[in-house]
C-alpha cells in the first residue's frame, strides 16, 4: 500500500504514542518490538498490547484479546498499531484475519513490514473493508527494530552475541580454563537467551575447547522441550563423539559470517545467538553482523588470558566501534549475583554492515548428512 499522510486524531497520535513505548517491553530476536492499542468511537483506550518474542501472539492479537474483554464487537473501533498488521500464518496466525474477525473500522499503523512472506496486511484489510493507513510515527518504528529491520532486508537472522567475560575482557586465562567466570545466575540467565534463539553457533575451536552442549536448559538443569539448533562454525572437524552432536546439529564449513547467516536463515533460522570463542565472535563483530550484544561482566581480574575481542583492525579512537545502551528488548543493565549484565546495539548511525568478501562455494555439513550451499 502506498503511504499517504493523512490526518491522524490526537487520540490516535497518543495512542501510537503508547504503543511505541508498548513495543519497547517484549525481547529482541526473530520477530519485531511491537505494541498496538485499541480505541473506542470517543478515542479511549480499550485494550493495549506488545509482541513478547517469537511463537507468542502478535501485538494486534494481544490488544485485541484485551479490548474483547471489554464488549464482544469491536465495530467503530481503531486498531494502532506500530508495525503493519500481519498478512501470513507462521508460528502465529495472520492479524489482517484476527482484525477483520473482531469488527475493527480503522486501523493506524506506523511503518510498513519489510518481511515479505507477512507483508501486504494493510492492502488485504482495505480489500477486506478496514479502512487502514500507515506512516504515523513511522520514525519512531524503524528506530524501534532498525537492526531487524535491516536483519529482514538482508534475508538473514537477527544476531545476539553473548559474551561472559572478566572485568579486563578475558574470557580465559592462560592455562586455558574458562569455568566458570560468570556465576549461576549469570548463566542462567543466558540460557533463556538459548531457550528463545532458533539456533546457537560456537566455533570449531570452542568445541574442541569446552565441548559444550549447547542445549538450552531450566535453572533446574532439566533441558526445555524447545531446542535451539547447535551450529558449530568453521573448518575444523567436530569430533564423532562432540556434546554438541546430541541435539539437532549443523557443521558449517565456512569462515565466511555472512555465508553462515544466509544458509541458516534459508533453513528457518530467524533468531541466531552466538556464544564464541574469540574468533568467531570477532568475525560477526567485524562484519557488521551483530544486532545485539549482551556482556556479562564478572568482578574478577586476570590481567592476562583470551581476550573476548580479538582485532577488528581499528587503529583509531575516532574508528571505535560505537554501541549504545539498548533501553527495549529487556533491560539495560542488570544485575547478577555477583555480576553486570550490559545490554547494547550498535549505534544506529553506525554503517550500515557491507559484504568485506564474496566467498567461495563450500560444502556445508550437518549431522543428517551434508548439503550444498550455493554462492550468491
Ligand atoms: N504486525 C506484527 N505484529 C507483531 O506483534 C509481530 N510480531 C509481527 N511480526 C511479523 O510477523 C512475522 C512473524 O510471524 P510469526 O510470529 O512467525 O507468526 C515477523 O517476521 C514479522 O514480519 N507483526
Amino acid at each position: 500500500m502506498t503511504l499517504r499522510d493523512p490526518d491522524f486524531s490526537a487520540a490516535e497520535r497518543g495512542a501510537m504514542q503508547s504503543a511505541v513505548s508498548l513495543a519497547g517491553r517484549g525481547v529482541r530476536g526473530a520477530n519485531p518490538l511491537v505494541g498496538a492499542v485499541v480505541l473506542d468511537e470517543r478515542g479511549t483506550a480499550i485494550g493495549s498490547g506488545y509482541h513478547r518474542g517469537a511463537g507468542t501472539p502478535h501485538a494486534e492479537v494481544d490488544a485485541l484479546a484485551k479490548a474483547l474483554t471489554q464488549r464482544a464487537d469491536l465495530t467503530g473501533c481503531t486498531l494502532i498499531c506500530t508495525l503493519e498488521p500481519c498478512n501470513h500464518a507462521g508460528r502465529t496466525g495472520p492479524c489482517t484475519e484476527a482484525i477483520a474477525a473482531a469488527g475493527i473500522t480503522r486501523v493506524v499503523y506506523a511503518a510498513d513490514d519489510v518481511h515479505g512472506p507477512a507483508a501486504g496486511g494493510a492492502g488485504w484489510l482495505t480489500a477486506h473493508g478496514v479502512e487502514t493507513v500507515g506512516g504515523l510515527m513511522a520514525d519512531e518504528s524503524h528506530q524501534l527494530n532498525h537492526r531487524w529491520r535491516e536483519a529482514t532486508s538482508s534475508r538473514r537472522p537477527f544476531i545476539t552475541l553473548k559474551i561472559a567475560q572478566t572485568l579486563d575482557g578475558k574470557v580465559a586465562a592462560v592455562d586455558g580454563s574458562s569455568q566458570w567466570i560468570t556465576g549461576p545466575e549469570s548463566r542462567n540467565d543466558g540460557h533463556s537467551i538459548r531457550r528463545r534463539a532458533d539456533a546457537v553457533l560456537v566455533g570449531t575451536g570452542t568445541v574442541l575447547a569446552d565441548n559444550p552442549r549447547l542445549s538450552a536448559r531450566n535453572p533446574d538443569g532439566t533441558v526445555t522441550t524447545r531446542q535451539p539448533l547447535r551450529v558449530a562454525m568453521g573448518l575444523r572437524t567436530v569430533p564423532d563423539d562432540a556434546a554438541i552432536r546430541a541435539g539437532h546439529f549443523v557443521h558449517l564449513t565456512t569462515r565466511d559470517p555472512w555465508e553462515a547467516g544466509r544458509h541458516l536463515y534459508d533453513d528457518g533460522v530467524g533468531h541466531l545467538m552466538i556464544e564464541g570463542g574469540p574468533t568467531i565472535a570477532t568475525a560477526f563483530l567485524a562484519a557488521g553482523l551483530v544486532d545485539e550484544l549482551f556482556i556479562y561482566q564478572a568482578p574478577l581480574l586476570l590481567g592476562a588470558g583470551t581476550p573476548a575481542i580479538q582485532s577488528l583492525g581499528i587503529d583509531s579512537l575516532r574508528d571505535a566501534s560505537s554501541w549504545v545502551l539498548d533501553p527495549y528488548g529487556g533491560a539495560t543493565i542488570t544485575r547478577y549475583g555477583n555480576d553486570v549484565r550490559l545490554h547494547l546495539s550498535p549505534a544506529p548511525t553506525a554503517p550500515a554492515a557491507t559484504r568485506a568478501s564474496q566467498s567461495s562455494l563450500r560444502t556445508i555439513t550437518s549431522s543428517k548428512g551434508s548439503s550444498t550451499c550455493s554462492q550468491e
